[in-house]
């Protein structure tokens, strides 16, 4: 019999719609109980989201676990469009979104790096992943704005990688000077976002700036979850003008 957690995520992901076909569902589902498990017993220890929020395990699988997975479809397709079989979740902490991602594009994706800075994280991350058994998913320590050595090497992949976050920066002319520093050209962001309407404020943020282009605002319908989501694609291309900003802006 299923836990009250493992019937909402079964439930939450057959409500997603187009997500990568799998050779074996149950397992994901297996898998995602599992680091659910893990977050729900460790997070008292290593402080990885709010204490609000993880004290239950259906909140935990709602906002963290199904707002992860709902962006599932539109990072595989750039995937598909680029030919890139490499994810770098950045500023990933408790694993999120790149957990969830990586078990649910298991046989799509070579490396799917959980990026974060912080020490206590990182060992909470080291110690998830062992149980998942997803070969992909691999822990790298190190600032994400300053990489070096195995890091710098990772992200200048060839084709760029595909870089995702949630919750990790604002969307500043630094952040993403920032990201056009240490990403290739033609390295597509997938943001995960909350309101559309701040979404799209990013967007011209994106828009303004030399360096990055703006792809697609879109928003995620997050299966039992009553709040706005959104998700902010954008490119990395030395060669985009950007634009004066609108006054009013
Ligand atoms: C608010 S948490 C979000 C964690 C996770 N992505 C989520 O959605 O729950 C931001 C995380 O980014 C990490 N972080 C912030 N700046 C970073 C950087 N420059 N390099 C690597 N990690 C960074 C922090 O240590 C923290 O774990």
């Amino acid at each position: 019999m299923m836990s009250p957690s493992e019937e909402r995520l079964a439930q939450g992901l057959a409500a997603i719609p187009a997500l990568p076909p799998q050779d074996d569902p149950g397992r994901s589902l297996v898998q995602l109980s599992r680091y659910l498990e893990d977050l729900y017993r460790s997070n008292p220890v290593f402080g990885l989201i709010s204490q609000e929020d993880a004290a239950d395990t259906l909140v935990l699988a709602t906002r963290h676990l199904l707002d992860s997975a709902a962006g599932v479809p539109r990072v595989w397709r750039i995937l598909e469009r680029t030919g890139s079989r490499v994810v770098c979740d950045l500023g990933s902490g408790a694993g999120l979104p790149g957990i969830p991602l990586a078990i649910l594009l298991e046989g799509y994706l070579d490396r799917c790096c959980l990026v974060e800075r912080r020490e206590r994280r990182v060992r909470f991350l080291q110690g998830a992943l062992a149980p998942l058994g997803v070969s992909s998913l691999e822990v790298l320590q190190t600032d994400a704005e300053r990489p070096c050595g195995e890091a710098r090497a990772l992200f200048q992949s060839d084709p760029p990688p595909v870089v995702v976050f949630r919750a990790y920066q604002q969307t500043t002319p630094g952040t993403l000077k920032g990201l056009a520093k240490v990403f290739p050209a033609g390295t597509t962001v997938v943001a995960w976002k909350g309101r559309l309407e701040s979404a799209h404020q990013d967007a011209r943020v994106i828009e303004a700036f030399p360096g990055t282009v703006l792809e697609e605002v879109l928003a995620v319908d997050v299966p039992f979850l009553e709040r706005e989501r959104s998700l902010l694609v954008f490119r990395i291309d030395p060669d985009s003008p950007g634009s004066a900003p609108t006054p009013g802006d």
